[in-house]
């Protein structure tokens, strides 16, 4: 399977849209539940976290909330920069029909969590973490509890990975449609496939495996 650099993973997600046609509701939507699923299929349904960025990296997160609630998880968001876009509003007027509820306060949210899900930044990250994303990404490095990663490592390089070792390191990382070269530094213990939306041509030029029954993923390592 290819490894993506971050020109080739956004020229996918163009092509995926422009090409064959899919719409980004469609995409976030699965991308969200394979997320999803694979944390469920992993950890025993508790208290998650989910952090919430400011981009599509941050929708797949808030789709995966409401999938994670239906499969038995209390889910809580910290969502600290919440974009007026219409796409992010309805999602989380969604988890709030879920009774997904808004937390401020990181640190005492994590205490009281089991799993933090990163879904802050994926391919489209560059350069180093703003504020007030600095602190966040800090206050993540500084946790013992167990980080699910959507995509990337948030704060590593998508390229690149984590060479300073200044970011975290997540206990699983879910790279979406193929994982991006960063992927190749992750040392948690489950690297997971998601986002069952290529179609065959491209799975085929991408080296995608083939995704087992009526899963939407597949565990890699
Ligand atoms: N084909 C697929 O696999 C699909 C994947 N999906 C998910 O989408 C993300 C990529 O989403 P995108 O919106 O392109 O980007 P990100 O979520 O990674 O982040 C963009 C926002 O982050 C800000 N940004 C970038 N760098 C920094 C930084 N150093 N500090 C703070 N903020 C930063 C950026 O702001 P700008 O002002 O720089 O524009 C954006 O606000 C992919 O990884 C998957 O998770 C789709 O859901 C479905 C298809
Ligand atoms: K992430």
């Amino acid at each position: 399977m290819f490894y993506l650099g971050q020109k080739a993973a956004q020229a996918i997600d163009v092509d995926l849209m422009s090409k064959y046609g899919y719409s980004i509701d469609q995409l976030m939507e699965l991308a969200g539940l394979s997320v999803a699923e694979s944390i469920a299929a992993e950890y025993q349904a508790g208290r998650v976290l989910l952090c919430i960025g400011p981009g599509n990296n941050g929708g797949d997160g808030l789709v995966a909330a409401r999938h994670l609630v239906q499969y038995g998880f209390h889910a809580s968001l910290f969502y600290p920069v919440q974009p007026s876009k219409d796409l992010y509003k309805a999602l989380l007027r969604q988890c709030e029909a879920f009774k997904i509820p808004l937390v401020q306060d990181l640190k005492t949210s994590i205490d009281s969590s089991d799993l933090i899900v990163d879904a802050l930044f994926g391919f489209s990250f560059k350069g180093s973490p703003r504020a007030p994303f600095d602190k966040v990404i800090e206050t993540l490095r500084n946790t013992n509890k167990p980080i699910a990663s959507v995509d990337i490592p948030s704060g590593w390089d998508v390229e690149t990975g984590d060479p300073q070792s200044a970011g975290f390191c997540p206990d699983m990382l879910v790279s979406l449609t193929a994982p991006k070269q960063c992927a190749s530094g992750f040392k948690g213990r489950f690297h997971y496939l998601g986002g069952r939306f290529v179609p065959p041509e491209m799975a085929s030029t991408l080296g995608i495996p083939e995704y087992p029954g009526t899963s939407n993923c597949i565990r890699l390592a």
